[in-house]
């Protein structure tokens, strides 16, 4: 069976002004009922048709095969799944639906003889368990317990504290998240350098002056070198300064960034741009403190502490000699490794608490938080450019809303019908997929998701415009 689509006109809010919005309105679920006997999809169907709070709308499937598809592109806000399905087990779709959203509850029904099989798949995540014959008050019970548990988990308006500034690292519960925090908080007020990896947006430089603040020098000047926004033949003098007609250009003597950061901490971003030249001047910095303008003879001492950070894998740097290893060695005393966003889905909901607040005060609107389902759409997204393309989806989010809470309408398309669930985001491919995405999205969104009208729009045919949606992995969320 091909997962039935819901039809979004269903679960979407349109149009609706905060005097017309109901609770239950706000809160529209998608329930993924799998199970390859129909009887019993029928009777799950009704049962949570019939439930009065919240409104649900339901997408049948019929294997694990048809599930996984489900789960990629209905976004299920729950999950009531047979054990034993023609394809598989019930553990294959928990797996796969921890996998692009933890946070979504996953029944299990179970024949009598099986619970014991049921109860193992709880403790690998499953929210609950129902035994055949299906009755539909169990099954409204099961619903609405799991519903009730997950706006206990995560009350969202609530989530923005009245106290909270906003600024600064959020809290995190994810356990490499708060391990990477733990060393960096132990190393703070050490003067080792520190290499902090991770993918763009991951939060490096929030990281590096966290660090600064722990330290003793967090009275002392941060100062940030980008060395990647720098011109290649100006890296060494941006760094260290130079001497009035040091070389064309040079009309006066210019402090560099080290000098800035005396006493202090010198954050030096996309380390990994230092061309090779200057690295084997800035490890005689590291080595022996002190520093020499360009077109000056006397070396100048510096008391300066080093962190360093890349997204780039600078051991393979090192392996293919486009990194000096002495260096990688001075500066990478200590490495603290940021986790991708989509490594930590479980921070979202506190990160999206924490930035609403912030971004409501900063663009002046009165925001309180945001639905349930909206924000069960961002956890389930892949976030190629990590925290700070979820703060961008943030900020135009609570410039967009109408209402006091953000909803799903309020999201870019590509996170609604979103399948950036692939790894890794910066390959140039990757970029160019998302962009690829995104604007296959907005043509689809101007003309209603009639696909012969985008492909016009795009300017290619509409059989490219198919194939192109099927490369994608992505499917039209306007029809
Ligand atoms: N853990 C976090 N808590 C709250 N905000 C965060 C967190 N991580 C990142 N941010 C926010 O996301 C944005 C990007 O963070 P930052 O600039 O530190 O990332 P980066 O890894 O240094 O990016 P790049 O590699 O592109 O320089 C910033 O606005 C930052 O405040």
């Amino acid at each position: 069976m091909i997962p039935q689509k819901v039809n979004r006109e269903d679960v979407t809010l349109k149009e609706v002004t905060p005097d017309q919005e109901t609770p239950a309105e706000a809160s529209r679920m998608i329930l993924l009922a799998v199970d390859d006997d129909p009887v019993q999809l029928e009777i799950i169907a009704a049962a949570a048709e019939r439930l009065e709070y919240p409104p649900i709308g339901v997408v049948r499937a019929d294997s694990v095969a048809s599930a996984r598809e489900a789960i990629g592109s209905c976004k299920p806000d729950i999950v009531i799944c047979d054990n034993f399905l023609p394809d598989g087990e019930a553990s294959a779709v928990l797996t796969e639906m921890r996998h692009r959203n933890p946070l979504v509850p996953v029944i299990v029904i179970t024949a009598h003889e099986s619970v014991p099989n049921a109860v193992g798949l709880i403790k690998r995540g499953a929210r609950d368990y129902l035994v055949k014959p299906l009755k539909m008050a169990e099954i409204q019970q099961v619903i609405a317990g799991s519903l009730a548990w997950r706006s206990e988990e995560e009350d969202y308006a609530d989530l923005i504290e009245p106290d909270q500034e906003g600024e600064g690292i959020a809290y995190s519960a994810s356990p490499v998240m708060k391990d990477a925090l733990r060393l960096a908080g132990r190393a703070a007020d050490s003067d080792a350098s520190i290499l902090i990896q991770g993918e763009s947006g991951t939060g490096k430089e929030l990281l590096a002056r966290f660090i600064h603040s722990k330290s003793a020098r967090r009275e002392r000047p941060f100062v940030v070198v980008n060395v990647a926004a720098l011109a290649e033949s100006l890296v060494e003098s941006e760094l260290f300064g130079h001497r009035k007609g040091a070389f064309t250009g040079a009309q006066t003597d210019r402090v560099g960034f080290f000098e800035q950061a005396a006493s202090g901490t010198l954050f030096i971003d996309e380390v990994a741009e230092i061309p090779l030249s200057v690295q084997v001047k800035l490890l005689r910095v590291l080595q022996f403190k002190e520093i020499q303008r360009v077109g000056d003879s006397e070396p100048r001492s510096v008391d300066v502490r080093i962190l360093a950070a890349s997204h780039k894998n600078l051991d393979e740097m090192v392996r293919d000699g486009s990194f000096r290893e002495d260096l990688f060695y001075r500066i990478n005393v200590i490495t603290v490794q940021l986790p991708p966003l989509r490594e930590r889905r479980e921070d979202i909901p506190h990160l999206v608490g924490q930035m609403i607040r912030k971004l409501a005060a900063k663009n002046r609107r009165p925001l309180e938080g945001i639905t349930q389902r909206a924000l069960n759409l961002l956890v389930g997204y892949g976030f190629p450019g990590n925290v700070r393309e979820l703060e961008n989806i943030l900020e135009r989010a609570v410039i967009l809303a109408k209402r006091s809470l953000i909803h799903e309408g309020d999201l870019p398309a590509f996170v609604v019908s979103g399948s950036t669930t692939e790894p890794a985001g910066d390959s140039l491919d990757h970029k160019l997929n998302n962009l690829e995405r995104h604007l296959i999205l907005e043509a689809l969104k101007e003309t209603g998701g009639n696909q012969s009208r985008a492909a016009a729009l795009l300017k290619i045919t509409e059989r490219r415009l198919r194939s192109r949606l099927e490369r994608l992995v992505l499917e039209n969320p306007y029809t």
